[in-house]
């Protein structure tokens, strides 16, 4: 079923297009939001083998002129490397201010076209073609664009927000499962944060962990609900100065985990799940949320097959001290994003770290 969210902010809306089978159509797309001719096309070689030629006639047969780079594919290549990558084929194609760069990839590749578009000539135009399950709820969705330090997740961006994000579903069929996992820890973390009815309905569903195990009006659903959860958030607070923040929850740990394990052993999901798990388990030994809920949490962490124990090479104290680097840091003080309800969260800056210690301690899979 097709769907559109239009996401309404001071200085920039767009629409987000939930479409079954448009990605053949994207050229009609932006030729209806009048930019310029010049496009720029990022993606990986796995997404582009299976979609770039699709995309690029599509493209073509209304009259774009279209240039096109491929980057590796993984976490551990969103650096600025890439970036520069970016900017040398934007200036070896002339491309101008009217011109257009798209994102045809996972959040990988969206954050970093983002980023390379927020900066090339100071701001050029932006469309975002998510095909990773975690990318068409989360990443596409908000303006966050950026890179990774080797020190600290996404310390390097800005906010540029897209003139279109297209969602085809049935990109989806090609994703790997792994990767599907992933993307529900962001699709659970709104039903935390944010969403009881999509809770509820991922607590009905039997399986969430294989795209074939789910029916399409579920995905449709999941899909619908869980940008609309991002959109609802984003146009309250578009910077983050209060309200987006709740966006983060489970990122807090998860980010340093990714950043202690090189962005190579765990998926940002993968990371995220276990950072939600981990702030379940602060949040009961502060006495802000029960272990029901906890469970009910966990419980659905469980079903999309996502893990909840640290990798065994991570030590606690180190997991602690990089949380330092978070973004949320302010005044010296970590903040998290601890749940209290199915529902609902509250942002606090008063977690002892000997309660981190101990619930960290409590994920190592050996003593
Ligand atoms: N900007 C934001 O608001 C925001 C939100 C959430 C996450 N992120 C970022 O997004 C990134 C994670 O994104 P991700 O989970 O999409 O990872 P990813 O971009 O690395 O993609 C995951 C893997 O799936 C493959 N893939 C993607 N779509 C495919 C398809 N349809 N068919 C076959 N293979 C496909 C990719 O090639 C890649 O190997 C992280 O860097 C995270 O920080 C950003
Ligand atoms: O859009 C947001 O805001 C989020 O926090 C969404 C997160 O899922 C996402 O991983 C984001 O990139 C994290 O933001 P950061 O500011 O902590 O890097
Ligand atoms: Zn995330």
């Amino acid at each position: 079923m097709a769907s559109i969210i239009t996401v309404n902010l001071p200085q920039h809306s767009y629409d987000i297009m939930i479409v079954p089978g448009s990605l053949g159509r994207l050229g009609e797309y932006m030729a209806n939001l009048k930019l310029g001719n010049k496009v720029l096309l990022i993606s990986n070689p796995i997404i582009f083998k299976h979609y770039g030629q699709k995309v690029i006639n599509s493209l073509e047969s209304e009259g774009f002129k279209v240039a096109h780079q491929i980057l590796p594919a993984g976490e551990q290549y969103k650096n600025p490397n890439s970036i520069q990558k970016i900017y040398d084929v934007a200036l070896a194609n002339h491309l101008e201010r009217s011109s257009t760069m798209i994102a045809l990839g996972g959040g990988v590749i969206g954050d970093m076209t983002g980023f390379a578009s927020a900066t090339w000539l100071r701001g050029i135009h932006f469309i975002q073609v998510p095909t990773s399950l975690l990318a068409m709820v989360d990443a596409a969705i908000g303006g966050k664009t950026g890179v990774n330090h080797v020190q600290g997740k996404n310390l390097i961006g800005a906010f540029h927000q897209p003139d279109l994000v297209l969602i085809d579903p049935y990109i989806l069929r090609t994703l790997p499962s792994r990767e599907f996992r992933a993307g529900m820890a962001e699709i659970i973390k709104y039903g935390i944060i944010w969403d009881t009815e999509l809770f509820a309905r991922l607590e009905k569903s039997k399986n969430l962990s294989q795209l074939w195990h789910i029916k399409s009006e579920l995905m449709d659903f999941i899909l619908q609900y869980s940008c609309q959860a991002k959109v609802d958030i984003v146009s309250k607070d578009e910077k983050e100065t209060g309200l987006r923040t709740i966006l983060n929850y489970g990122h807090t740990i998860g980010h340093a985990v990714e950043s202690l394990t090189g962005y190579t052993q765990l998926t940002h999901g993968e990371a995220t799940a276990i950072g939600m798990f981990a702030a379940g388990e602060i949040a009961i030994k502060l006495g802000m949320w029960t272990k029901e809920n906890s469970q009910r949490q966990n419980a659905l962490i469980e079903k999309a097959g996502l893990k909840t124990k640290l990798p065994d090479s991570l030590n606690i104290s180190k997991i602690i001290d990089a949380l330092q680097k978070d973004k949320k840091v302010k005044e010296g003080k970590v903040r998290f994003i601890l749940p209290t309800q199915i529902g609902g969260v509250e942002i606090t800056d008063r977690v002892p770290t000997t309660a981190i210690y101990e619930v960290l301690s409590s994920m190592r899979t050996r003593d």
